[in-house]
């Protein structure tokens, strides 16, 4: 019997991460792109990857009084002082668009040699339910910002970000390849327990 679960996103991209790797707890993912009423934008004012998950998955945790997982991720350059970091989504500005955002972490990279040019993927996922305390997990994925973009599978900074041991984009990876050393993939795993009990 597969057990319904909410994420609090409205990622697409996310969303067919979370399904894939919840399948095989035997939990069917339901996101805030299934709801019927329209879900207000949350707004993501934690100073941290975890304070913002943990915004995310009570607002829709507190309000459907449901048990909610949510995910707040981005991109850590160390050349640029771990920017764009939690403002990863609106690095280029409101409109929140993945190319302009992974040209300006270009632009800005220009001329920074291959030895500087370390960053990681971080993903902190919060669990929060009615009458319990909320927790959070973080996981991250190591890697290198490449020098222009390459692959189409994925999402939002994949395309340029290279991880370590590989020499392809992590847009070059399928999604299978990437479920298994994303940064997604490393927090989830830290919440297996609870996933399973559920399940
Ligand atoms: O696996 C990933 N591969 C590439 N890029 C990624 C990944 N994971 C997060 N990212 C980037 C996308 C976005 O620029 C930001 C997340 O921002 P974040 O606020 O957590 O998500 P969002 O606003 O897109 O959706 P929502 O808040 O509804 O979950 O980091
Ligand atoms: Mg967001």
């Amino acid at each position: 019997m597969m057990k319904e679960l909410v994420v609090a996103t409205k990622n697409e991209g996310k969303v067919a991460e979370f399904r894939s790797m919840f399948s095989k707890y035997g939990i069917e993912v339901k996101s805030l792109l299934d709801f019927n009423e329209p879900i207000k934008d949350i707004v993501e004012d934690g100073d941290t990857f975890e304070e913002n998950a943990a915004i995310k998955a009570e607002a829709i945790a507190f309000q459907y009084e449901i048990p909610v997982v949510a995910d707040d991720s981005g991109l850590e350059i160390d050349a640029l002082n771990g920017e764009p970091g939690i403002y990863s989504a609106r690095y280029a500005g409101e409109e929140k668009n993945d190319q302009k955002n992974l040209e300006k972490v270009l632009s800005q990279m220009e001329g920074v040699p291959e030895s500087e040019r370390t960053a990681r993927f971080v993903c902190a996922v919060a669990v929060a339910r009615p009458n319990h305390e909320t927790f959070v997990k973080r996981g991250t994925c190591e890697g290198v910002i490449a020098n222009c973009p390459r692959g189409t599978e994925g999402f939002g900074y994949d395309p340029i970000f290279i991880p370590k041991g590989s020499n392809r984009t992590m847009a070059e990876h399928s999604a299978e390849e990437k479920n298994s050393i994303s940064h997604r993939k490393n927090a989830i795993v830290k919440i297996e327990q609870w996933l399973q009990q559920l399940s």
